[in-house]
């Protein structure tokens, strides 16, 4: 993986702070404003192509919708295949679900039942990591479709929900907020 990071580009800067969106308490973190910029998406996934890289991987799973956005730029950089984590109804033939809750009810995930061959080298991909209910429930889904989950990564990681301690995976993430 060759990738020159014209250090130092702060991030963080790209990402828009919403207030009460999508409601009333919630600081919602916009990655729009940094996709929708060339050079800082290139360094973004450059970064996070770094930190992928270490896993090995030979598949990376992203997760509906904004974990499709992070996954499949580094499926191409580092050589990787690319499966998705779709909400239910949306992939066509066998697959294969996992129901989860969540703070305020359940939710669920599908996968195509034939897209990982069993024992390979699955990391996970989503924008953000907050409570960890999403990262926790594709990584029970994966083992469901045979994967070894030796990681996932996220882009943004909100540290006061502690979302990391239901991941008992290794997790990387290239920014970190305290609130
Ligand atoms: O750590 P958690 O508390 O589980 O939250 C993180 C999840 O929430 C957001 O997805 P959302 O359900 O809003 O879907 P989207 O990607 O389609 O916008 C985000 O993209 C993560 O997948
Ligand atoms: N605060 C937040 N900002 C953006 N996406 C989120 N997904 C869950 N919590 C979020």
């Amino acid at each position: 993986m060759s990738f020159k990071d014209p250090a130092p580009l702060d991030l963080k800067q790209y990402i828009r702070e919403v207030p009460d969106f999508p409601k009333p308490g919630i600081l919602f973190y916009d990655i729009s404003t940094l996709i929708r910029n060339p050079e800082a998406w290139q360094v973004a996934t450059g970064r996070l192509a770094q930190a992928v890289a270490r896993f090995q991987p030979d598949i990376l799973a992203g997760i509906e919708s904004r974990g499709f956005l992070t996954a499949a730029p580094l499926a191409t950089r580092l050589g990787c295949g690319f499966t998705m984590l779709r909400k239910p109804g949306k992939l066509p033939g066998k697959t294969i679900s996992h129901k989860y809750s969540l703070e305020y009810g359940e939710d669920e995930l599908q996968i195509q039942a034939d897209a990982v061959t069993p024992g390979q080298r699955v990391v996970v991909l989503d924008d953000l990591l907050a409570t960890g209910g999403t990262l926790a429930a594709s990584i029970d889904l994966l083992r469901k479709a045979g994967a070894e989950v030796v990681g996932a990564s996220v882009m943004i990681e909100l540290l006061a929900l502690g979302g990391r301690k239901k991941v008992d995976v290794p997790v990387t993430s290239l920014l970190t907020y305290e609130d």
